[in-house]
């Protein structure tokens, strides 16, 4: 394919956060565009930005991320760039984007999606059902605080946040005695033979929504790029995303709260399944719903109505 980028005699530049995942995905999402248009490395440009959720002193290790109020938080500083101009597009985690986008920016191209499922990460133990009565377990995740204690009320979950190297010194330091992280992520890390762990499937523990799906935003009047972006946009991935996307807006949800859900495809029809718990796991919620792979929104508005419907006035109150 041939196409001309933004502005020939500059690079394109792709904004992300400085993690190393995120730094991972920049280069997938540059990889593949390369691929795509056989253009030179040297053609792309990765920009670091740093953002609120990278603040050191705003994400004080023992500092609950739903007190620092987390819609945007990893994302805003980011869409700021883009708007003026200082970048051309954005990669993000879909699991840390809010459903809606700023006017003037569009997200609509999405990579293959990675492993969606949760890791059960602990030095000695490869599953939630080995865990000894009481033991302690490290996730700042409220998704998975709820859902675990849910399952297991005898556990004592604390705080953990950091890069896998931190957390599983943690671990080793007998913090805590296991840990959750996305398979998604220790693949794109190339950490899968390093880091013990257990794959959750979703009969388990239905992952965060979007989870392990790469998102690229750009400025909705680029069509140049718009263009350039279609080369690489994987359509299932869109599929189950605006199903699973749906789900979530319809609950008011972000990344931060305990929702979970999944879309899966099988020909031509798309499995939505989603619950919604209480913060302190005390009481769960989950159904299924099923149609045409085309009505992904639909079916998502429809289950999560379902759930609301059969949710206490009392349900949602997340404090
Ligand atoms: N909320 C942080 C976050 N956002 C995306 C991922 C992992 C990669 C992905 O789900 O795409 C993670 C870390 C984790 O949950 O272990």
């Amino acid at each position: 394919m041939t196409t001309t980028l933004p502005d020939p005699t500059k690079p394109m530049k792709i904004g992300t956060r400085g993690s190393p995942l995120a730094l991972a995905q920049a280069y997938e999402t540059r990889d593949r565009l390369a691929a795509a248009f056989d253009l030179p490395e040297a053609a792309f440009e990765v920009v670091v930005i740093k953002t609120t959720g990278d603040d050191r002193a705003m994400i004080a290790a023992d500092r609950p991320l739903k007190e620092i109020g987390n819609k945007g938080l990893f994302t805003r500083e980011i869409e700021d760039q883009l708007l003026n101009g200082e970048i051309d597009i954005a990669v993000h985690s879909m699991k840390d984007m809010p459903t809606e986008q700023p006017p003037g920016l569009t997200l609509d191209c999405y990579l293959p999606r990675e492993d969606s499922r949760d890791a059960f990460v602990a030095l000695e133990m490869t599953a939630i059902s080995q865990l000894p009565e009481g033991a302690v377990v490290g996730t700042s995740s409220l998704r998975r605080k709820a859902q675990l204690l849910y399952r297991r009320p005898d556990l004592k979950v604390v705080e953990f946040r950091g890069n896998v190297q931190t957390r599983l010194g943690k671990l080793r330091d007998g913090v805590a005695e296991a840990t959750f992280l996305a398979m998604a992520g220790l693949t794109r890390l190339g950490m899968l033979d390093e880091v013990p762990h257990g794959a959750i499937g979703p009969d388990d523990m239905l992952p965060a929504l979007a989870q392990g799906a790469i998102g690229i935003e750009r400025r909705s009047h680029d069509t140049n790029t718009a263009e350039m972006l279609g080369a690489i946009h994987d359509d299932v991935t869109a599929h189950r995303l605006a199903a699973e996307r749906s789900f979530l807006a319809t609950l008011d949800g972000s990344c931060e709260t305990p929702i979970a859900g999944l879309a899966e495809i099988d020909g031509d029809t798309l499995r939505l399944r989603g619950e919604i718990l209480r913060t302190d796991g005390s009481e769960s919620l989950s159904g299924e719903i099923s149609g045409p792979v085309s009505e992904g929104a639909d079916l998502g508005r429809a289950l999560a109505q379902r759930l609301l419907s059969r949710a206490g006035p009392d349900f949602f109150d997340w404090g």
